[in-house]
């Protein structure tokens, strides 16, 4: 019998850059923020970017997100190259394939949670997928809250319904930056498992900048950042892997 084909599968790849350089400003005072950065991540899971201060993590979120010009190199979401894209086309990609998470929640604050979530879809003149918006807001474990404003949510209930907003109209990959920034190590413990269980349960994709090793170790990947280039790549990490890792670096 002739052997059975190959079964292996390649993972999609959801975000990606492409020898990726970034320079802010120019002559002496110039900075090369990303020096040539090649990396994807794949679709359905949760990746990490780490590094030391300065190391260029935040800069590459924003190359990957659309949210800044490269100087030289391409980025792609999916199979869409951003630097091929005008203006008006990056803030409809934006708006429809990408979601964002960030330290400071950013949610309306004269809206109720629900209305909120359904804001995204709003602005992009979508139909809600009430399904969808059901498994969010079980996933999420916000039955109880979605008639009640911000002020009346804590930091975690906050972070959680960005999330479901975030996810609202299923993008390719949600950004996540320090996302347990301004919460106390518990409730970041608690928001950093709904994002797993988001890529976990719902089969979302979700890359999150973080300089805390143990925020990193709930993801599956955690790229690690070194003066503008990838410097470390870990599958599966727990705390004192990162550390490790960072510790490596000297700095
Ligand atoms: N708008 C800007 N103009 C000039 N330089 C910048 C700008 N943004 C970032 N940089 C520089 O680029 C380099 C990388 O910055 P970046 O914010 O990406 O690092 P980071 O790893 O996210 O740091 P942190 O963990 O402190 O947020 C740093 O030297 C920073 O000073």
């Amino acid at each position: 019998m002739p052997p059975a084909p190959a079964t292996e599968t390649t993972a999609r790849i959801a975000a990606s850059t492409s020898d990726v350089v970034k320079i802010y400003g120019s002559g002496p005072t110039a900075v090369r923020a990303l020096d040539g950065v090649t990396v994807g991540f794949e679709a359905g899971r949760f990746s990490a970017i780490m590094g030391p201060s300065g190391s260029g993590k935040s800069t590459l979120m924003h190359c990957l997100a659309g949210l800044d010009e490269v100087t030289s190199g391409s980025v792609r979401i999916g199979d869409t190259d951003l630097t091929k894209l005008n203006d008006n086309q990056l803030t409809k990609l934006r708006r429809e394939r990408v979601g964002f998470l960030f330290q400071s929640f950013n949610l309306l604050p004269t809206l109720t949670a629900e209305q909120n979530l359904l804001l995204p879809l709003e602005l992009a003149g979508r139909k809600p997928d009430n399904q969808w918006i059901d498994s969010l807001v079980e996933v999420l474990s916000l039955q109880d809250r979605m008639n009640h404003r911000p002020s009346e949510l804590s930091g975690g209930q906050q972070q959680r319904v960005a999330l479901a907003r975030a996810l609202i109209t299923k993008p390719d990959v949600v950004f996540a930056d320090e996302p347990t920034g301004n919460l106390d190590s518990k409730t970041g413990a608690e928001v950093l498992s709904f994002l797993r269980q988001s890529v976990r349960e719902l089969g979302q994709t979700v890359v999150m900048v973080t300089h805390d090793p143990v925020a990193a170790s709930y993801a599956n990947r955690v790229v690690v950042i070194a003066d503008g280039n990838v410097a470390g790549d870990i599958d599966d990490p727990t705390a004192e892997d990162v550390l490790t890792a960072i510790s490596r670096l000297g700095v």
